[in-house]
């Protein structure tokens, strides 16, 4: 099987050239008539389509050619690599074999792959080779846009600091990780950053940017910062100054690497250039683009299903009954301001407690919701990797989770743009190595088939419509 990957090295002179037409994903429409989010307060429209930056698509074959080790070979410790086979990372993915080189080598790095394809890995691989664990002083920051991704991720990245299990008693020490996350009165981190500071934290941006202000953590002994789900954290108006405000500070420490990774990255030669003029990545940043070409993985099952609004609930219990899913996760919208005034209840209680009433599977019914109290937040999400579950949520839950047992996923509601469309389906199929087909089902009403057509043609994949004689039983 062949794949494209293209790799685009940004050099500073390139940014002088003549205006070309920008697009979000290659053989796509130009995103100003995308429109797939609103516009950041990173990209102001006036100063949209002014450059471009010089890429080259090269085929090569998905053979692996190298294992992870010898990638990583005397760059990254010999403790992680002995961890990361225990684990089970032997054969890198094609994110991890395009981007190690680059990272390991510490050149400043935005990772563009597909959903699930193995960038986390990646990452935490450049962070531990840069780390020197015999030095207590913080040294690497991984931001994460929210809690439950900043939990995830410090689970990979204590599994692969722990001890191995060949390795001598008197090895070498352990490197300490923190988690800074949003939720509570973060008093055990303030003590913990005190007495003997951790060398690796992932964190919110809010509580990273809280620990700054209060002089508790200086970014200088920082030499590696990473940016997970970036694109995200732009797009909240809420996170964004505190991100260009790190970014910003953290640009006057000059042995950085900064590394940026998503799987949407919106108009990224122009993020390319933003990058390098506002010194938040060094002049030769590289842009690691794999599978340009295909933004969606293509192990993936979309279909819909046409039903009016009063339908949806039956509906979606049918489908549980007909498809069986080892585990799945309902996607609803975040309620809005207009129906909580109305006093009306949020769509995630709806369907949570008509599921609680009515489902009668084997699999547990969970809920998370951006409201809920932090550790009702952390038990849904601890739960959920427990056993099998039907996890009912807002987009929360659409950005980095990585439940491997869900095979399906339901959109109860329409998702407001392509750009999450691309991140809800992204939750299931994601061994990165089997590529097992998963199926992907979008409830919509009549009027709201045009819009998942423009979300068929932007992420170019292909819907099929389920049969309506599910319906007829209703
Ligand atoms: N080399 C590897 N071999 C086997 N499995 C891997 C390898 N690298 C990563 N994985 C597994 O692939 C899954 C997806 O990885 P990860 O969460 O890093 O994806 P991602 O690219 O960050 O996706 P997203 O953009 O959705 O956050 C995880 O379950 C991870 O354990």
């Amino acid at each position: 099987m062949a794949f494209a990957i293209s790799h685009s090295r940004c050099a500073f002179p390139i940014f002088s050239s003549p205006p070309q037409q920008q697009h979000i994903y290659p053989k796509t429409r130009p995103w100003s008539l995308l429109r797939l989010s609103p516009p950041s307060p990173l990209f102001p429209p006036s100063r949209a389509c002014t450059f471009s930056c010089r890429a080259q698509s090269v085929a090569q074959q998905a053979t692996r050619t190298r294992t992870l080790r010898e990638l990583c070979h005397g760059r990254v410790p010999e403790s992680i690599l002995m961890r990361s086979e225990e684990v089970g990372y032997v054969t890198p993915t094609d994110v991890q074999e395009q981007s190690l080189p680059v990272l390991l080598s510490r050149q400043d790095c935005v990772l563009h792959a597909q959903t699930g394809s193995g960038k986390t890995l990646a990452y935490l691989l450049a962070v531990f080779s840069a780390i020197d664990s015999s030095r207590s002083t913080v040294q690497a920051v991984i931001v994460v846009p929210t809690r439950e991704l900043g939990m995830q991720v410090t689970k990979v990245a204590r599994t692969l600091a722990a001890k191995p299990k060949g390795a001598a008693e008197k090895s070498q020490k352990e490197c300490s990780i923190m988690a800074l996350l949003d939720g509570g009165m973060l008093t055990r981190q303030k003590s913990w950053l005190k007495a003997e500071p951790p060398q690796m934290i992932i964190a919110t941006i809010e509580s990273l940017c809280r620990m700054i202000d209060r002089h508790l953590l200086k970014l200088q002994s920082i030499s590696i910062l990473v940016i997970d789900e970036f694109d995200y954290i732009f797009g909240s108006t809420k996170q964004v100054a505190l991100l260009r405000k790190l970014l910003g500070s953290y640009s006057s420490s000059a042995a950085r690497q900064t590394v940026f990774a998503s799987a949407s990255i919106p108009q990224h030669n122009r993020f390319l250039y933003d990058c390098v003029q506002h010194k938040w990545t060094k002049k030769d940043v590289v842009h690691v683009h794999v599978n340009p070409v295909e933004p969606m993985p293509s192990h993936l099952r979309h279909k819909f299903l046409m039903c009016t609004k009063k339908e949806r609930l039956q509906v979606l219990l049918q489908l549980l009954d007909r498809d069986k899913p080892k585990s799945g996760i309902i996607f609803v919208l975040e309620q809005s301001e207009k129906s909580r005034k109305a006093g009306h209840s949020p769509s995630t209680t709806v369907v949570y407690e008509f599921l609680k009433d009515s489902y009668d599977g084997d699999l547990e019914i969970l809920v998370l919701e951006q409201d809920m109290h932090f550790n009702a937040r952390s038990t849904s999400f601890l739960e959920s990797r427990q056993k099998g579950f039907l996890l009912v949520s807002t987009d929360i839950a659409s950005r980095g989770f990585d439940l491997p047992q869900t095979t399906h996923i339901y959109n109860f509601d329409l998702p407001k743009t392509a750009i999450d469309y691309l991140h809800r389906a992204g939750r299931t199929g994601r061994n990165p190595l089997l590529k097992e087909v998963c199926t992907v089902t979008t409830l919509i009403t009549q009027e709201e088939r045009f819009v998942l057509r423009k979300f068929e043609g932007e992420l170019m994949f292909q819907c099929e419509e389920l049969s309506s004689l599910i319906l007829d039983t209703c």
